[in-house]
């Protein structure tokens, strides 16, 4: 795969389908023996443990080696994400990489050997290094230095080079690098010194499309031809007001710029810049927004995932017929990681849902069947155990239509009504969706109703929606959490006494809005959540530098905005808490510091208010040890049947 694919592929953090049908798995046990106490008086089905849930093994990543006989996989089967080669004819698969530690992730096989290149931080520090790693398993940091972050950028089409992009000039920006693939020399092909995004590099390694951020509702495109006498970045969306682009790819022939822009309605579509005529074209648009547009190498493939209620409609067009390729029948669910052979005959792909996680699969072109190579949920798991979400839709205080993904447990009923808990993602702008999720089906298998709302603000529902909660953050999209909750209590299954609230990140800011701001719920969990916005905006990542000034558009800039921002922040109305509060966090989160947990935890203790916290030294903004996302996990379900249920 070349490089403008894979950084669309990096881009969409998208991983990938049909299949010769899996073995059954082993009949589960009547009931998990080691099983934490259930909620519901009458279980439907047997419940299993944090360590069972997280026992289900999480792979991404199809890099496909030169010889297309394996596929570079990053697994957490070890305990934490390691490298593995995923032979295609089914035998086991080979470890190639033995951290105990840092997380060790899978980039790209060399197009030519068995050398492949993977990324690690430290300790969650978000200062990710690019390694080679030879064939005869020896490593070598091709990044090596303190305090920088690097991240891979393609290959290519030579397959004798490769870019890499590091801030270690300058901690704000990243300069684009090619390396040789012989020797691993380098030389700069690119200085950043002005916050350029580098969105993608041409297959002919003459081109880079660069994005700069203006504000969060807008941005623009560059162009720099690196063969030229003047390598300065050329405007090529020149437009009026406020209109989003970003680059997708390239086509093969590095004749086109496929981008993204939300310029012509509500939601992404993707245009075509023609470099010679300067010609810009519609290339796709759907009802939504398209997430992500690639080709295999010779572009006879296209590749599109469209967000269509938060869940990926994936395509893949042949670009000669311009018909759908067909897929033999396959395990239901969402494809990710749609990925080809160097010949193009062999499709690789991940099939993911909410009652499966990731399973990687393969395809010969024009074969029958799909050949399913993984079977990653836990052994003695039954998929029928698992809860498949709906998504609903309910009314805000001002009448907006909110949607959300609920997930109704086994046990739920009208006889038997269960508590809930709210569950709201990070960002502020993301988006909860469809698809395995340990944490979810853990909770819901003990009997509680989670609910995923896509408050105002989320993306995947136009730009009006996303706006929606500019410089409002903490007010209306709190409020719509707190709709949300008067939505669960018009269910006949749920208890509308026993709600909780939880979310991670600026889902955790949220929740612990939710408790200052509000008296509507019974407990909050909130996972690395901004306590204090003066602070964490003051304090932000230094290689955030090129959307510091969007950051501050949305949320507020601490110079100017602080009173706003105190109103908002919970840390100083920890008084107003009276619920109980669990609060997890990553020593080495460069985002949202331990302070942030250690004070508001410190706050809620004053007020003689019970609150728990774990913290982990090994981690940062996401929890990547096996080990920690267990005792996380643990330390949910019996937060919540201690003060929901109890
Ligand atoms: C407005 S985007 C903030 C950057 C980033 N967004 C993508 O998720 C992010 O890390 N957000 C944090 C919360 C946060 C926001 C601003 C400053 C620090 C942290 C999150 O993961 O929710």
């Amino acid at each position: 795969m070349r490089l403008t694919s894979m950084l669309s592929i990096i881009a969409a953090s998208v991983l990938l389908v049909a299949c010769s049908k899996p073995e059954p798995e082993p009949a589960a046990p009547a009931s998990d023996a080691e099983a934490t106490q259930q909620v519901a008086a009458t279980p439907a089905v047997p419940t299993y443990s944090a360590e069972t849930f997280f026992n289900t093994e999480t792979i991404f990543g199809s890099s496909i080696n030169h010889d297309g006989t394996a596929v570079l996989v990053t697994s957490d089967k070890s305990g934490i994400f390691n490298v593995y080669s995923y032979p295609l004819d089914g035998s086991e698969p080979t470890q190639l990489t033995n951290s105990t530690t840092d997380a060790m992730m899978g980039v790209s096989w060399f197009p030519q050997d068995g050398r492949m290149l993977y990324t690690a931080d430290q300790g969650g520090n978000e200062l990710n290094h690019v390694y080679v790693r030879l064939e005869d398993g020896s490593t070598q940091d091709l990044t090596p230095g303190e305090n920088l972050k690097a991240m891979f950028g393609g290959w290519h089409e030579d397959d004798m080079h490769f870019y890499v992009m590091t801030n270690e000039r300058d901690n704000r920006y990243f300069d684009v690098y090619q390396y040789s693939a012989e020797d691993y020399s380098r030389e700069m092909v690119f200085e950043n010194n002005t916050g350029f995004n580098v969105d993608a590099i041409s297959p002919n390694g003459r081109y880079l499309a660069l994005s700069r951020t203006n504000s969060n509702a807008d941005s623009d495109l560059f162009l720099v031809d690196l063969e030229a006498e003047n390598v300065e970045p050329k405007l090529i969306t020149p437009t009026d007001g406020n209109i989003q682009h970003n680059a997708y790819t390239f086509t093969h022939d590095s004749n086109l710029l496929i981008y993204g822009t939300d310029g012509h309605g509500e939601f992404y579509q993707a245009w075509a810049y023609d470099i010679a005529s300067e010609e810009h074209s519609e290339h796709f648009a759907a009802d939504w927004d398209v997430s992500f547009l690639y080709f295999s190498d010779s572009g006879k493939y296209q590749v599109v995932g469209v967000n269509a209620d938060a869940r990926t409609e994936l395509s893949i067009i042949d670009t000669t017929t311009g018909q759908e390729v067909m897929l033999p029948e396959h395990p239901p669910g969402d494809l990710r990681g749609v990925n080809f052979s160097d010949d193009e005959q062999t499709l690789v792909f991940y099939v993911n849902s909410d009652v499966s996680p990731s399973n990687l699969m393969f395809w010969q072109v024009g074969s029958e069947n799909v050949v399913q190579l993984t079977n990653t949920l836990a052994e003695g798991m039954q998929p029928e155990h698992l809860v498949q979400s709906t998504v609903e839709r309910f009314e805000s205080f001002d009448e907006l239509t909110v949607p959300g993904l609920l997930y109704k447990p086994h046990q739920a009923s009208a006889e038997n009504r269960v508590p809930a808990v709210i569950f709201i993602h990070g960002g502020p702008g993301g988006q909860t969706r469809q698809g395995y999720s340990a944490m979810v089906q853990h909770l819901v298998n003990h009997g509680y109703a989670m609910f995923g709302v896509n408050n105002r603000g989320s993306s995947g529902y136009g730009k009006t929606f996303f706006h929606l909660d500019d410089q409002r953050h903490g007010e209306d999209d709190l409020q719509d959490i707190v709709y949300a909750k008067k939505y669960l209590q018009t269910l006949d299954w749920v208890d509308p006494q026993r709600i909780a609230v939880m979310g991670g990140s600026y889902g955790g800011y949220l929740t612990m809005a939710a408790l200052a701001f509000t008296n509507e719920f019974d407990a909050g969990i909130n996972i690395f959540g901004v306590t204090n916005w003066v602070r964490t905006l003051e304090s932000i990542p230094p290689w955030w530098e090129s959307f510091r000034q969007s950051l501050y558009d949305e949320l507020g800039d601490p110079a100017t905005d602080g009173e706003r921002l105190r109103r908002i922040s919970p840390l100083f109305h920890a008084d107003n808490i009276k619920v109980p509060v669990l609060v997890v966090q990553g020593a080495n989160d460069p985002r949202v510091l331990q302070v942030e947990s250690d004070e508001m935890v410190a706050a809620i203790r004053a007020n003689k208010v019970p609150v728990e916290y774990v913290l982990f030294d090994d981690e940062g903004h996401g929890f990547s040890v096996k080990a920690n996302r267990i005792e996380a996990q643990e330390a949910y379900l019996n937060f919540l049947n201690t003060y929901l249920v109890e």
